[in-house]
């Protein structure tokens, strides 16, 4: 356990602070990815993180904030899933969700689909942009972290918002600023945007904030 659970949380210590009792299976599991994670990691770069325990504390807190938003049922595509954050985390401690990961770098997509098959988990993983995907294939909700600023999220998805449904997406206390960069450009005419969620973690100064978009005239989702 880290000494300074201000600055980092172990796994256990994040399953607390999100009051996620999770069955022991379902902990074990995660447990895994984790560690399979940081395995593969030491030879392909797939988390910038070089602390396990900051890893949990961000990441894993960050994609168990982002699966509290998640109603049952749902289908989502996890768009640049990297290392699986937030896509495996939540097809792990969400099986009542679908699950789509996809990330356009093929190491990526190569090394989750690893993952998927060490963990025994039913999820599709595509090595292609989410914006292809959203060509052929539709969602309840797109998801993302740590992928790019709004005004690119929003510029990606226009016109996919009929197969995208909502994007649920992460970011930091610059959140407003980023919608009104995407303001400035026109990338927000066609879309409501709402703070959905805040929520701290360990060694931030700031919240991390979820930040909804869906398709003006659309009832909230
Ligand atoms: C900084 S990484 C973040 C990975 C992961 N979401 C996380 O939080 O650790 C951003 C990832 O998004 C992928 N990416 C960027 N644009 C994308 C797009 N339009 N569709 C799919 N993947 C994309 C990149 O290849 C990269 O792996």
């Amino acid at each position: 356990m880290s000494e300074d659970v201000s600055a980092s949380a172990t796994l256990e210590e994040a399953l607390i602070k999100f009051g996620a009792p999770l069955p022991d299976e379902i902990r074990n599991q995660l447990q895994r990815y984790v560690d399979a994670l940081w395995e593969i990691n030491k030879s392909l770069n797939l988390t910038r993180h070089t602390d396990y325990d900051k890893f949990v504390s961000r990441d894993v807190i960050d994609s168990l904030a982002l699966a509290g938003q998640l109603r049952p049922n749902e289908e989502i595509l996890d768009m640049g899933s990297g290392g699986g954050v937030p896509g495996i985390v939540i097809a792990i401690i969400r099986p009542d969700v679908r699950v789509t990961l996809c990330d356009s770098v093929g190491k990526k997509a190569h090394a989750m689909q690893a993952m998927i098959e060490q963990l025994e988990l039913e999820v599709p993983v595509y090595h292609n942009r989410a914006e292809e995907i959203l060509e052929d294939l539709s969602f309840d909700a797109v998801v993302c972290r740590a992928v790019a600023p709004l005004k690119k999220l929003l510029a990606w998805l226009d016109g996919h918002w009929l197969s995208a449904g909502r994007l649920l997406t992460i970011k930091g206390g610059r959140w407003l600023e980023e919608v009104k960069e995407a303001r400035h450009l026109g990338l927000t005419k066609g879309v409501e945007i709402r703070n959905a969620h805040e929520y701290e973690t360990p060694g931030n100064d700031h919240p991390s904030v979820i930040v909804k978009v869906w398709p003006k005239g659309r009832k909230e989702p």
